[in-house]
């Protein structure tokens, strides 16, 4: 990668800011690029993908800056000595002395060979993937370096996926269908598709084939009462309306006013009228209460640490902390509990995450399982067969970025079981 002393100068900066880890880095990102409106394209293209790597690769780079603090400036001379092998008088303000005598030694050393540096996986995350070997951390943790592709669901309400694959290639894109999802289209590289008619009229939607998939393993048909329960600016609310064939009543649940008040527009642009934006104030809200044992279908995509998706928020593995997980456990158990009693006598309950923890996935939902006998997990790979959608992970579908080039996402199925509940 090549870099010039402008765009050095700005990564410095940037890359300060991020470092500290108190707000997400895109948002770091756009900040920055609307106070400096003067960077052309080539300039905030590199200065944002050097950024990432930075954060993507910071195990390593920490490493590599040692016995120096691992600053900005730091971190981004040891990236263009050691990674990108960039010619180091490209440095803005030139390198110091001491800065010269370090690089040459970084330079001369051998890439840190630890779990934490091969894997890019903070040791704390490491630790807690304790049901996988040291292969398979390796292997996941080389999937959520890569960088995601951009995939499109296909609104079922407004067009067909092959007419819009077709429309799509003609009009240029590197397009093609989905390995899994009957739904999904993935774009090669990174086109503007905002600014495409079909996403403006509403027939095509951004959605990562794995949430997709955890919106199609809910099940909704149409007629139904569904409740999306942690909605949130409504990416899966959206698939399931399509789903239910703009019929029945889909109730979109979340405690956040701001991500509720995002949905409306893509609702507007969905076509679906079907759709209930409903703000609670926590999970037991009285508004819960009142749909007890009424929905045949409800979708839990519980907040969590998000660690699956790290190919798009690398800066995340950073932002959590066993502390935050620990409290986020807490927060799922109730949420589900608390959403499970809306869930009609035969209904199906979907937990979700996009998280690759155990303790935000099976964990929840063993202990769940263990305190309400009268829900049973239904294998996922039998919901998907019966899809015919081709995927088998076993009893929970568990998406590995380097496996199914999805995000990591995890959902168990689970059924209310009529003889136990009527008990
Ligand atoms: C993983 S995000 C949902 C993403 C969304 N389903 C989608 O597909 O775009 C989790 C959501 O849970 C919401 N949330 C957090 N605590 C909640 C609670 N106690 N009850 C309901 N929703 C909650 C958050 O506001 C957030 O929008």
């Amino acid at each position: 990668m090549k870099i010039s002393p402008l765009q050095f100068n700005h990564i410095v900066k940037v890359l300060d800011q991020m470092l500290r880890f108190e707000s997400p880095s895109d948002v770091i990102l756009s900040n920055w690029f609307r106070e400096h409106r003067q960077l052309g394209s080539t300039d905030r293209h590199a200065i944002a993908e050097a950024c990432f790597t930075c954060l993507r690769r910071l195990e390593t780079l920490r490493a590599l800056c040692a016995p120096k603090k691992p600053n900005s400036r730091n971190v981004l001379l040891a990236a263009m000595a050691k990674l990108w092998g960039t010619n180091l008088k490209e440095c803005g303000d030139g390198l110091k002395e001491d800065e010269k005598i370090w690089l040459a030694d970084v330079k001369g050393r051998a890439m840190p060979d630890g779990l934490a540096q091969r894997a890019e996986l903070p040791q704390w995350v490491i630790d807690r993937m304790s049901d996988q070997d040291e292969d398979s951390i390796l292997e996941l943790g080389r999937g959520l370096m890569q960088s995601a592709p951009l995939d499109l669901r296909v609104n079922t309400l407004k067009g067909r996926r092959d007419e819009v694959l077709s429309r799509l290639i003609a009009d240029g894109f590197d397009a093609t269908v989905t390995p899994y999802s009957p739904l999904g289209i993935r774009l090669k590289g990174k086109p503007a598709i905002n600014k495409h008619i079909l996403f403006m009229q509403g027939v095509i939607e951004v959605q990562d084939e794995g949430s997709q998939l955890l919106g199609l393993i809910t099940g909704a048909r149409r007629s139904e009462m569904v409740v999306d329960f942690c909605a949130g600016a409504g990416g899966k609310t959206m698939l399931l309306g399509a789903q239910m064939h703009n019929s029945g009543r889909l109730y979109a649940f979340d405690v956040s006013e701001k991500r509720l008040s995002n949905l409306k527009p893509r609702l507007a642009r969905s076509g679906l009228s079907n759709v209930h934006p409903t703000l609670i104030a926590h999970e037991n809200d009285t508004r819960v209460k009142r749909l007890a044992g009424k929905a045949q279908r409800v979708l839990v995509d519980a907040p969590c640490s998000g660690m699956g998706t790290l190919r798009r928020n690398p800066d995340l593995k950073y932002r959590q902390s066993p502390d935050s997980v620990a409290e986020l456990n807490v927060k799922q158990a109730s949420i589900l509990a608390s959403a499970s009693r809306m869930v009609a006598v035969g209904g199906r309950l979907v937990y979700a995450t996009c998280s690759l923890l155990p303790q935000e996935n099976m964990e929840i939902v063993n202990a769940f399982l263990a305190a309400h006998p009268d829900f049973s997990l239904v294998p996922a790979s039998a919901v998907l067969a019966e899809m015919k959608i081709p995927l088998d992970t076993g009893d929970v579908l568990q998406l590995n970025p380097a496996i199914h080039q999805t995000d990591g996402f995890f959902a168990a199925v689970m059924t209310r079981n009529a003889a136990t509940a009527a008990e």
